[in-house]
């Protein structure tokens, strides 16, 4: 895995007509000047080997290792009860595979929380355990002190405001946020989140003028799910966006692919051989 610096973005001797953008490791810098520069940027959850390096080979700039591994890997209704120690081999997986993005790693719920001190040990741990780039962490002016302990220490922070589904129960559910007089209380959240050091901000579940409005006061990239056309960059959760996951999706999930099906029809046809006696042939017997 290379760790050398990198010519900007748009130039070099691998610039190619078509494809991913010829940086070497898509470090923070390139974020914000693409954000200068009014280019989109793209981001994916990744929480294993093989999505980590197809989304990679892909060109998605970031990859999130998210809590919501919670419910995408560990099988639980909420990203509440996922632990650092069941999330870091997930993230150690991810920087393993991934050759260009950006890797962050979502901080789990009650693990920053409670104290800068508490958040910066924890952040240290994804850094040295599983090699993360950045971490994330959600929540607004309650977490500027944490996001100013943690940039001071050499770590990069990655905020998240809007809805936050680590506080669902505080917030009584998936429920959009900002509406009406919220507005200005996001701009001020996102400004201060800067001023601390964040180096972007994801908001989730904002109406897409005030996102717009976010995007436009501040000087580091916001991320965008379910907050419209106007961030500079977008996140959605791999499973949602390329149908693996099934059931209800938010209004905000567009689906590219249905890889539940794909699956489904492979493991039945599998099955189906195996009780015909069809497989396996002779061309996979020794
Ligand atoms: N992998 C994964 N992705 C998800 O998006 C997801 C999960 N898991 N697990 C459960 C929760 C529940 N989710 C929800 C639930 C309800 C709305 C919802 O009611 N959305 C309304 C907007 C509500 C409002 O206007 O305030 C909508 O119109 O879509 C959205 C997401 C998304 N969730
Ligand atoms: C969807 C994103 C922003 C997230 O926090 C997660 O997947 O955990
Ligand atoms: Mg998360």
């Amino acid at each position: 895995m290379s760790t050398e610096e990198t010519a900007p973005y748009g130039t070099g001797p691998t610039a190619a007509p078509t494809g991913p953008a010829p940086v070497k490791r898509v470090r923070t810098h390139h974020l914000r000047e693409m954000k200068a520069r009014g280019e989109k940027f793209t981001m994916l959850t990744a929480y294993e080997q093989y999505a980590a390096q197809t989304f990679d080979e892909a060109g998605i700039d970031v990859l999130l290792v998210g809590d919501s591994a919670s419910n995408n890997v560990y099988g639980n209704e909420t990203s509440l009860p996922v632990t650092v120690d069941e999330l870091i081999p997930l993230v150690r997986a991810v920087t393993r595979s991934a050759r260009r993005a950006l890797v962050v790693a979502d901080l789990p719920f009650g693990s920053y929380q409670a104290s800068p001190e508490q958040a910066y040990l924890t952040a240290v741990r994804f850094m040295k355990e599983a090699n993360a780039h950045a971490v994330k962490l959600e929540g607004g002016l309650a977490m500027v002190p944490q996001v100013r302990k943690m940039t001071e220490g050499g770590i990069p922070v990655m905020a998240h405001i809007g809805f936050t589904p680590q506080s669902e129960h505080n917030l009584g559910g998936y429920r959009v946020q900002g509406r009406g007089d919220a507005a200005a209380r996001v701009i001020e959240e996102a400004q201060a989140l800067e001023a601390a050091g964040a180096f972007a901000v994801v908001m989730e579940m904002v109406p897409g003028e005030v996102a717009g409005e976010v995007t436009k006061s501040v000087g580091i990239p916001t991320i965008g799910i379910g907050a419209g056309v106007d961030c500079d960059g977008q996140v959605l959760v791999w499973q949602d966006a390329f149908g693996l996951r099934t059931g209800r999706m938010a209004k905000f999930v567009k689906q590219y692919a249905d890889l539940h099906g794909v699956l489904r029809r492979a493991a039945e046809d599998y099955a189906a051989d195996v009780k015909a006696g069809t497989f396996p042939g002779p061309e996979h017997t020794f």
